[in-house]
């Protein structure tokens, strides 16, 4: 097996007496997204600065890239990325000349600058804006833009620090497709996040951050198996039916106001057919019928204790 791209051991970090890292391990294998979560004030961007040479950690063995943090923090600069809650983008001057003044800082010739700069504006879809001050780009652009920007030295890690963070949908969806174009390409990313759905969607692992300390790690499915909380949910308008079925079908929780029941279920087609049969001999319908297979809000509440999260979307109906 190949060194993970970026591998920390027992990383602590503390601001006086608030100790915001714990002893933290983490390994994510090259050429894979990994996910941080946590919420407000849980360490994430801590974690990403501490591994992007940013800021140095108490204690704990780093590498990244290959390198070891502590003592060649310099060779780690040069093969990362990081995009931040604070964009490096100059508004002042145009979207080119930001990649041009990127292309600087790494060194490029004038010819390499250029031919890197236009090649990254056309992928990023930004060459008609590139003459406009970058002060005058939509949110989503601005993100691109600082994306563009960190990829001028061709990082093979990138740290993305809540990178959708106030971007409408569409944005969201496009960063998200920029971010597995990234992957495919060869790079480590590792990302933070306060959206569960957005770590669902393209982090091949994801680590809970709680109390300092990660809370619970792996894939979204092995996240979602930790919990219970799989349930089908039906609604009923009237009242008599209502009461019939929640007669019919013992164990489920009822909420009177709501005309609403609720059954635990694994959401298997043999469990659905039970409940459905049990209504059928009630002689009952319900109104509506959704199923609720845990999801990675299940898991962030079950494991940090309920901390105040974004809404996402809960139940898929069926
Ligand atoms: N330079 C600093 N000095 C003192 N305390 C700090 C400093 N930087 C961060 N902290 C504290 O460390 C904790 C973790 O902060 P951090 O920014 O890493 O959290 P986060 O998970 O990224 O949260 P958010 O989602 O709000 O960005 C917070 O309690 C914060 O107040």
């Amino acid at each position: 097996m190949t060194d993970p791209a970026i591998a920390a051991r027992g990383l602590r970090k503390s601001y006086g007496d608030k100790t915001v890292l714990d002893g933290i391990d983490l390994a994510v294998p090259a050429g894979t997204v990994f996910s941080l979560l946590g919420p407000n004030g849980a360490g994430k961007t801590t974690a990403v600065k501490i591994l992007s040479t940013l800021v140095t950690a108490d204690a704990g063995e780093l590498h990244v890239a290959g390198h070891d943090l502590a003592a060649h923090p310099q060779a780690v600069r040069a093969a990362i990325g990081v995009t931040g809650q604070f964009s490096a983008v100059d508004g002042l001057i145009t979207g080119e000349e930001n990649m041009l003044l990127m292309a600087d800082l790494h060194h490029l010739s004038r010819r390499e600058g250029r031919r890197v700069t236009g090649e990254l504006l056309e992928r990023f879809d930004l060459v008609e804006a590139s003459k406009k001050p970058a002060a005058t780009y939509s949110g989503g652009m601005k993100r691109r833009l600082d994306i563009a920007m960190t990829l001028v030295g061709g990082p093979r890690v990138i740290f993305l620090d809540e990178p959708t963070t106030g971007l409408d949908p569409r944005s969201r969806h496009n960063m998200w497709q920029i971010i597995r174009e990234l992957v495919t390409g060869g790079v480590t990313v590792f990302l933070t996040t306060q959206y569960l759905e957005e770590a669902d969607q393209l982090a091949d692992r994801i680590a809970v951050l709680h109390d300092g300390r990660i809370a619970a790690e792996g894939s979204a499915g092995e996240l979602k198996r930790l919990v219970p909380g799989g349930h089908v949910r039906l609604r009923f308008t009237d009242p008599a039916a209502y009461r019939s079925a929640a007669g019919a079908l013992p164990g489920t929780t009822r909420d009177d106001e709501a005309l609403s029941l609720q059954i635990p279920s694994d959401g298997s087609q043999r469990d659905l057919r039970s409940v459905l049969d049990r209504l059928e001999s009630a002689g009952v319908e319900a109104d509506e019928l959704t199923v609720h297979t845990p999801d990675l809000d299940d898991v962030f509440f079950a494991l940090t204790g309920g901390t105040a999260i974004p809404d996402q979307p809960k139940e898929n109906v069926r």
